[in-house]
């Protein structure tokens, strides 16, 4: 068992999201539809035989190690195996914002326990390892499945769905939203009825919305200008609880053009929609 791996752990988009209730613990019931980005950090995997530790090669700026979500998704890996394993290091290329509403976290999460599942020679389902992934982030499920999915409950219900795979351009407002303070707010639309989606659902998501967005226009004037301005060139949203906002482009130049004409101050990426995870696909070739 030796060997290093280098695997993406993709960005996701929320094309829409939904607050439709909220359960007794005080979490928000959602409905919503998530897309992978073809766009995302990169993770690798060094087995360390002679050192039965779990490290990061390099910690990241305000997350001390223990909070990482790779270390902590390492952690509970580990302790699902009866054997001692070898120790691992973990490198993180990380180009996805903090706090952006992209998953980064919990795609980095996901990515740790599909690598490890693997190099450790563990095998665990992906039903196991999904509901390792749920204790973790409510957004780790639907990376662990890798299918583009109607999300419910708080994310964990996934339906698979093919929507559009579109370009986008994504843009982060100089801010950071912490999604906590977001859902605790008062005037947060919580009721927004429950939709049902065909399994086979194609459609277009540019009909429903996100119900984050009306707070977080008021609490950031920079998500709202900045979501003024993209709105010029069709419709813009915000994806998660922000800070991040993606306009949907047919093609990548028509993309690429509006990004060349962007404000100062506000930094982004282009990135192409895929319904299946680059990280299953990268998993899939080694096979
Ligand atoms: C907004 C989404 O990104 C949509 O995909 C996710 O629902 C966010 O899920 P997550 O990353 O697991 O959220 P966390 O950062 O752990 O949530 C922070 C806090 O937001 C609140 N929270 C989060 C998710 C949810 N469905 N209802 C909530 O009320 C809870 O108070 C929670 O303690
Ligand atoms: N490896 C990691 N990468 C990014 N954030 C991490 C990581 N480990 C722990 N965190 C913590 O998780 C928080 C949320 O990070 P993440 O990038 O998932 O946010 P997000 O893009 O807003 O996601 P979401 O859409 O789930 O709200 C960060 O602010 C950070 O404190």
């Amino acid at each position: 068992m030796t060997g290093s791996l280098t695997l993406p752990a993709p960005a996701k988009l929320n094309l829409f999201l939904h607050i439709v209730g909220r359960r007794a613990d005080g979490y928000h019931e959602l409905q919503t539809l998530f897309q992978f980005l073809d766009y995302g950090d990169d993770l690798t995997f060094t087995l360390t035989p002679d050192q039965p530790d779990i490290r990061l090669t390099e910690s990241m700026t305000d997350v001390p190690d223990d909070d990482n979500l790779v270390i902590r998704a390492a952690r509970a890996l580990a302790a699902r195996s009866p054997a001692p394993l070898p120790g691992v290091r973990i490198a993180i290329t990380k180009r996805l914002p903090m706090g952006g509403g992209l998953g980064g976290g919990s795609s980095n999460a996901a990515t740790t326990l599909l690598a490890l599942n693997h190099l450790w020679q563990l095998g665990l389902s992906e039903d196991e390892l999904a509901e390792l992934g749920l204790g973790l982030g409510a957004d780790v499920p639907v990376f662990v499945r890798g299918h583009a999915a109607f999300g419910e409950g708080v994310g964990e219900r996934l339906t698979p769905v093919e929507p559009a795979e579109d370009w986008f351009l994504v843009l982060k407002p100089a801010c950071n939203i912490n999604t906590g303070k977001i859902f605790s707010e008062e005037g947060l639309t919580r009721n927004t009825p429950r939709i049902t989606i065909a399994p086979a659902f194609e459609g277009d998501a540019s009909r429903y919305r996100n119900d984050c967005e009306d707070v977080v226009r008021k609490l950031y004037p920079e998500v709202n200008q900045s979501l003024e301005w993209l709105a010029q060139f069709g419709p813009a949203r915000l994806t998660g609880t922000g800070a991040c906002i993606f306009g949907r482009f047919p093609t990548e130049s028509a993309a690429r053009i509006i990004w060349e004409s962007k404000p100062s101050g506000i930094t982004g990426f282009v990135a192409k929609g895929v319904n299946h995870s680059p990280l299953h696909k990268k998993l899939t070739e080694l096979k």
